[in-house]
């Protein structure tokens, strides 16, 4: 079992449990009752990134109280499909006859048993605290008695104990915590992309399973003409970033306390997502095509921001197109800076609320540059959402797919002859990615695939390494050490 930063660490001696009544804690401790009611929040739908940090102001828990919290809280997330077969076998019961509140108390307790550096007695202590705060003392006792087998084995005695004999798929969706339909749709990705062969292939999908699991480094973009990137890392912990001319990747510290990231001229944003952004602006288009940029599916804003710098730096004007309102906002708020920068320089940087299927028709051949980064599944990004595993379903493939190649199809046409579409996605899935260009492409006669590779360079300009045969790109989290990125380049012939 590989070794890595989140992979649970309480492979030591058995811990014996645990404490007498007498000594137990009778109320949660505020880092504990901090986790839990994140892990209630995901369970009604909350996105994990976004409410961890409002629980911790609402709780106004200090930076190492916050920290231990979200370790708490991801780790019982990202491993729950683990632990929840841990649970089964020493509750003695299917964890869909545990209330679902008690299950996350002991969700929370085994990960600090078996993931996590706290003392058996601390964590059966606490975990019990919670259990008669939030649920009640009716709880106490099967909380207890869970949390007593389970420290009478280490974690690697477990894993051995619940991973299903037989081996494949199965056994490493319940070692890496993922759910099986994911194992399987990411170990078709890595043949269909040809990262992987017949032979390679158990290794790979390991190591990217494990990848994964391992909370990402923060990295941060410096938008280009808005701050450079030795003055972003000179204001944070951070180093200019060996693998983008744009990035920066943080050692430590809240990247929301940096001032450049505060005022919008740099952000949190994954490599991956950085390099579709640079290589849509290097790459060649026809000499006659309009100095007008579109970005289709825009929001938050995290690629229209380096996009919008990138165009005002090229002379160009960008559009930025979200369907849905609150996130149209959010685009705006990303670009105020570029958006009166652009005013400035007699150029134009706006946002519209629209729907990114309607413009092919609309606006024909208008566009210079397109970014398509579809709606997809983001299984390419489950390091980064820690719940973002267990929520989607194949069943979002099927909704996704017809609106991926709508998408597609208008940007085809809205992009002039000579133009180039960006088609990204932060998943490797094949029906996302190769299936829904071939598909599209099949349909028309106008458009050359563009190799790809050649437009991702790192800081010293050299190509990223290990890209494969192109003409597409896709990046992993084992081997390049961004999110799953997938682009295609696509340029309209000159007519
Ligand atoms: C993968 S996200 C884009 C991420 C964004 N490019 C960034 O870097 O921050 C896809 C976005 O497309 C939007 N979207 C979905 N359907 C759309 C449509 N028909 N037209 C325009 N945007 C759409 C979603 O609301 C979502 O915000």
């Amino acid at each position: 079992m590989p070794d890595r930063p989140d992979r649970p660490t309480g492979g030591g001696p058995r811990r014996r449990s645990v404490t007498t009544p007498a000594q137990r804690t009778r109320r949660a401790e505020p880092t504990r009752f901090a986790a839990f009611q994140l892990l209630r929040a995901v369970a009604d739908g909350a996105y994990a990134n976004l409410e961890m940090p409002r629980i911790i102001r609402q709780r106004a828990l200090g930076p190492r109280d916050a920290a231990f919290a979200t370790e708490l809280a991801f780790g019982t997330v990202r491993w729950q499909g683990l632990y929840d077969a841990v649970i089964a076998v020493a509750a003695d019961r299917p964890v869909e006859r545990i209330d679902p509140e008690i299950l996350d108390v002991l969700r929370l307790g085994v990960h600090q048993l078996l993931g996590m550096r706290v003392p058996a007695h601390a964590a059966a202590d606490q975990t019990v605290g919670l259990a008669r705060t939030v649920v009640g003392q009716g709880a106490s006792g099967l909380v207890n008695a869970v949390l007593r087998r389970t420290s009478e084995r280490s974690l690697e005695e477990w894993t051995e104990a619940v991973t299903p004999a037989g081996g494949g798929v199965p056994a490493l969706a319940v070692r890496h915590s993922h759910p099986e339909w994911v194992v399987t749709a990411i170990r078709a990705a890595l043949l269909g992309h040809a990262r992987a062969t017949a032979d390679t292939v158990d290794a790979e999908l390991s190591a990217l399973l494990a990848a994964d699991n391992v909370p990402p480094q923060v990295h941060l973009v410096a938008r280009p003409g808005l701050v450079g990137v030795d003055e972003l890392a000179a204001d944070a912990d951070a180093e200019p970033s060996p693998a983008s001319a744009v990035g920066v990747r943080l050692r430590s510290g809240d990247p929301g306390r940096i001032a450049a990231v505060r005022d919008g001229r740099a952000a949190v944003q994954d490599e991956g997502s950085q390099h579709v952004a640079l290589a849509l602006a290097a790459v060649e288009v026809g000499p006659e095509v309009p100095a007008r940029w579109l970005d289709m599916c825009a929001g938050p804003g995290g690629k229209a921001g380096v996009l919008a710098a990138l165009a005002l730096e090229a002379g160009a004007d960008l559009t930025a197109v979200e369907v849905t309102p609150h996130r149209a906002a959010l685009v705006r708020s990303t670009l105020t800076r570029l958006t009166a920068r652009a005013e400035a320089a007699g150029r134009s940087v706006e946002v519209r609320t629209a729907d990114g299927r309607e413009i092919g028709d609309d606006e024909p051949g208008r566009y210079g540059r397109v970014l398509v980064d579809a709606p997809c599944t983001g299984l390419g990004a489950l390091r980064r959402r820690p719940e973002a595993r267990w929520r989607r379903q194949p069943a979002d493939l099927a909704t996704l797919g017809p609106l991926q190649r709508a998408l597609l199809a208008s940007a085809l046409d809205a992009v002039a002859p000579g133009g180039v579409v960006a088609y990204s996605t932060c998943s490797p899935h094949v029906a996302e990615t190769r299936f829904v260009v071939s598909d599209v492409l099949k349909k028309r006669d106008d458009v050359e695939v563009v190799d790809a590779r050649p437009y991702l360079r790192d800081a010293a300009g050299e190509q990223l390494p290990e890209l494969g045969d192109g003409p597409y790109v896709q990046l992993w989290p084992h081997v390049h050490g961004t999110d799953a990125m997938f682009l295609a380049l696509l340029r309209k012939r000159p007519s």
